[in-house]
């Protein structure tokens, strides 16, 4: 069973003048455990695409079967998206006066009897992304751009995802620590084995990709990840 699985895809917008279609008769499908990095010039669609994936916007045409579910059958799709799908991009989601770890533990009451088993993960999961004792306990907004977006890595990994789709997660990191952070989140998601959809140009995560994809002529190409 494929993870992700589009078929026959044709998606468009109207913007107001014109019409842009994104996809036509597109497929794209990602196995179990897999990282698929997908590229693309600038507007062709990639943010759409994992939007469609975590059901936020529907295909004009054709199926979406995402975790064995076609998107379009489901009622609850916030609720289904939340138990499933870990979604990262650059912007925050975090509030920034809390410290990392109460983030972390956001709508765990502390009188709630799985809370200590739940601070144990939290602080087991930032270790493993690097965090300190003293830098997990900090403030949001007193940390580093680098912390932060390893602190919504974080979040995200607390629910345990079985599918993560990330967003051009380190474009406001310099290369070396977009990097770090890239390497972080993979070698986490491998852990996990969760499944993992990133949109990405980083060619030292290309190179670790089990599929790569370039978004072109409304098509999603494999490509060799030789580039
Ligand atoms: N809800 C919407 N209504 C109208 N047009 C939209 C909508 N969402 C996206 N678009 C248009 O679809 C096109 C693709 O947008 P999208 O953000 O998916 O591309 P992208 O490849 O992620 O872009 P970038 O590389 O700039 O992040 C853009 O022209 C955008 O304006």
């Amino acid at each position: 069973m494929y993870v992700v699985d589009l078929k026959n895809v044709l998606k468009r917008f109207h913007d107001g003048t014109q019409m842009k279609v994104l996809y036509d008769n597109m497929n794209f499908h990602v196995s179990e455990g897999e990282l698929a990095v997908i590229t693309g010039r600038k507007e062709s669609g990639k943010s759409t695409l994992l939007n469609m994936i975590a059901a936020m916007t529907p295909p004009n045409k054709g199926k979406v079967n995402v975790l064995g579910q076609d998107l379009l059958q489901i009622k609850e799709r916030h609720e289904w998206r939340l138990k499933n799908i870990g979604f990262i991009t650059d912007e925050g989601c975090l509030i920034p006066y809390l410290t990392v770890k109460q983030n972390l533990l956001l709508g765990i009451p502390t009188d709630d009897r799985n809370f200590m088993k739940k601070e144990q993960e939290a602080e087991n999961i930032l270790v493993e992304l690097g965090f300190t004792e003293e830098s997990m306990n900090e403030s949001l907004e007193g940390l580093s751009s680098k912390e932060q977006i390893l602190a919504t890595v974080a979040r995200v990994f607390m629910t345990n995802p079985r599918l993560i789709l990330a967003d051009e997660p380190t474009k406001e990191l310099t290369g070396k620590e977009g990097k770090e952070v890239l390497q972080r989140l993979l070698d986490f998601a491998r852990k996990q084995k969760s499944t993992v959809v990133v949109v990405s140009d980083d060619e030292s995560i290309i190179s670790q990709a089990d599929t790569y994809f370039i978004l072109e002529e409304c098509q999603l190409l494999e490509k060799n990840k030789a580039i």
